[in-house]
């Protein structure tokens, strides 16, 4: 069953890589060293996701727009764990795993890191945590991190918020982050920002075309909604007016618990 998943990530396939491939991973076309057998990457596999009936958002939105900094406020707030899919591969190359300079070599260059990579980090992370609200920042990042994540884990999420921010705030804010990372130069993020229109919009057109049916309740009145899985939140502004536009959506969710079946 997975083998198709697999089957699905340049990083393994046998096919001449497609331009979006390249755009993705770079011409060098990594050679997995991952077992086609690593249990934790089996759909259903030993932690069944289903069983603990998870809340997942995603955080999508271009480099600098927000993300990191909003997510920082909705723990605060809000409690979530938030694993950030960046940070995850970041601390991969501090603690030199095998495939270290390949990933070092592919964030330098802007491009997507093969999902299999990307997706056992953060299901090792969903797995090994007893929290049931996880924020998971800055991926998918492409339709093929989408899919894989699907397969690989059996989940889907319950929202998909997106920060929209124009290119020139964004390039502003990724050259002042000043937190040392390799991929904060102009060169990188002018390529960052090729990669997102390419492979991250897709991602984002694919979940606005995307609602989710919600069963709802009120005075034991049963009916079914249809909700969109995205949130579009406009960018601009300090970080406290962007979070006063994401504070309702998170109270919302808790207030609407009782009546909705996330
Ligand atoms: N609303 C905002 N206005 C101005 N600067 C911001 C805002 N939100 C975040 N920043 C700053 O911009 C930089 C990028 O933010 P970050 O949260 O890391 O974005 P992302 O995770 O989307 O790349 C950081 O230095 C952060 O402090
Ligand atoms: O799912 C992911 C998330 C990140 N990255 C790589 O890590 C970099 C930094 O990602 P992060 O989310 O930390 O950047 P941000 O958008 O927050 O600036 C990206 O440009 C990619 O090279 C990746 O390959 N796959
Ligand atoms: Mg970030």
């Amino acid at each position: 069953m997975w083998r198709r998943v697999t089957s699905l990530s340049p990083v393994i396939s046998t096919s001449k890589p497609t331009s979006l491939d390249q755009a993705a991973f770079g011409f060098k076309i990594w050679r997995s060293s991952f077992s086609t057998e690593t249990p934790t990457l089996v759909k259903d596999g030993p932690t069944s996701f289903k069983e603990r009936n998870l809340f997942i958002t995603f955080v999508l939105g271009g480099p600098g727009s927000g993300k990191g900094t909003q997510c920082q406020k909705i723990v605060e707030t809000f409690g979530f764990k938030h694993l950030s899919a960046g940070e995850l591969l970041r601390r991969e190359i501090k603690s030199n795993s095998e495939q270290w300079s390949q990933m070092l070599n592919t964030i330098k260059e802007g491009r997507i890191v093969p999902s299999e990579v990307t997706v056992k980090l953060i299901q090792q992370e969903m797995e090994s945590s007893d929290s049931n609200k996880f924020l998971i920042d800055g991926f998918p990042r492409t339709e093929e991190n989408r899919i894989a994540f699907e397969k690989f884990t059996g989940l889907e999420p319950n929202v998909v918020l997106f920060f929209d921010c124009p290119e020139e705030e964004m390039v502003k804010r990724v050259l002042n982050r000043n937190e040392g990372r390799v991929d904060d130069n102009i060169d990188t993020v002018k390529k960052r920002l090729k990669v997102f229109e390419i492979l991250n919009l897709p991602v984002i057109d694919y979940y606005s075309k995307r609602g989710k049916l919600h069963k709802a309740s009120i005075w034991k009145l049963n009916y079914l909604i249809t909700r969109s899985l995205l949130l579009l939140i406009n960018a601009v502004g300090t970080e406290d007016e962007i979070f006063e536009k994401v504070h309702p959506i998170f109270s919302a969710c808790g207030m609407m618990s009782p009546y909705f079946t996330f």
